[in-house]
């Protein structure tokens, strides 16, 4: 067995928690930049939900919220995540919120190992801040809303992940790298068969 080679996938195919990576965190926390390389990388497909939700709307994200607002937005995602939840060999990048919903959180922690992306709020505001597509940040004051949503949310992500990984200003490059370190030293840690935690 090639211990760590993680392209050896027939080893892997009835393991949807090693199978499968899903990355959560809040918005501008570079889920889905990473998302991208890190299949890439690993030789998965790629998959961000929200683009699947633009796919199968024919809109773009903000177009939904101003005509579902966000309730339907989330039942969007709900029905998004518990299709694409099925697959296997892939990297999804979540939406921001998809931790909302207990039932999401459930699924993606047995859909696959659960990252969280853990960036300090000012960083965050940085990458987000010419950015119209997220509009839950379209707010006069995007900071403290970002801070709203961090207290909020912080404790779902890391009661939702198995991994998490603290990142301030490191390229996104340096995080893949590191990713697939974590990766490889906590399977490794973990007993062959899954348990239901
Ligand atoms: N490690 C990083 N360093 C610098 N910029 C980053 C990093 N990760 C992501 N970004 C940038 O931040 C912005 C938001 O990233 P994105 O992947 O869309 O985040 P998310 O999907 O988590 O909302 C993008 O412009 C992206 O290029
Ligand atoms: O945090 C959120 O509630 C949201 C995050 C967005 O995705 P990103 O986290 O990829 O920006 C997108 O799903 C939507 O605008 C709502
Ligand atoms: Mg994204």
């Amino acid at each position: 067995m090639q211990r760590g080679n993680f392209s050896n996938r027939a080893e892997h195919n009835n393991r949807p928690y090693v199978d499968n990576i899903i990355l959560i965190g809040l918005m501008g926390a570079g889920k889905t930049t990473i998302g991208k390389l890190l299949a890439n990388s690993m030789g998965k497909i790629f998959i961000d939900s929200d683009h699947e939700i633009q796919r199968r709307t024919g809109v773009d994200i903000p177009l939904i919220f101003e005509f579902e607002g966000e309730a339907g937005f989330r039942k969007r995602e709900v029905e998004v995540l518990q299709d694409v939840a099925r697959l296997s060999n892939i990297v999804l990048a979540t939406g921001g919120g998809a931790v909302l919903r207990e039932e999401n959180r459930e699924l993606l922690r047995k859909s696959g190992t659960v990252i969280y992306l853990r960036v300090p709020v000012n960083e965050l505001k940085r990458r987000t801040r010419f950015d119209k597509n997220r509009p839950l940040l379209q707010t006069a004051n995007p900071q403290a809303r970002l801070v709203e949503l961090f207290n909020q949310r912080d404790p779902l992500y890391q009661q939702t992940a198995h991994i998490i990984l603290d990142s301030g200003r490191q390229s996104v490059r340096v995080l893949v790298q590191t990713l697939i370190k974590k990766l490889e030293a906590y399977h490794l840690s973990r007993p062959i068969m899954p348990s239901n935690d």
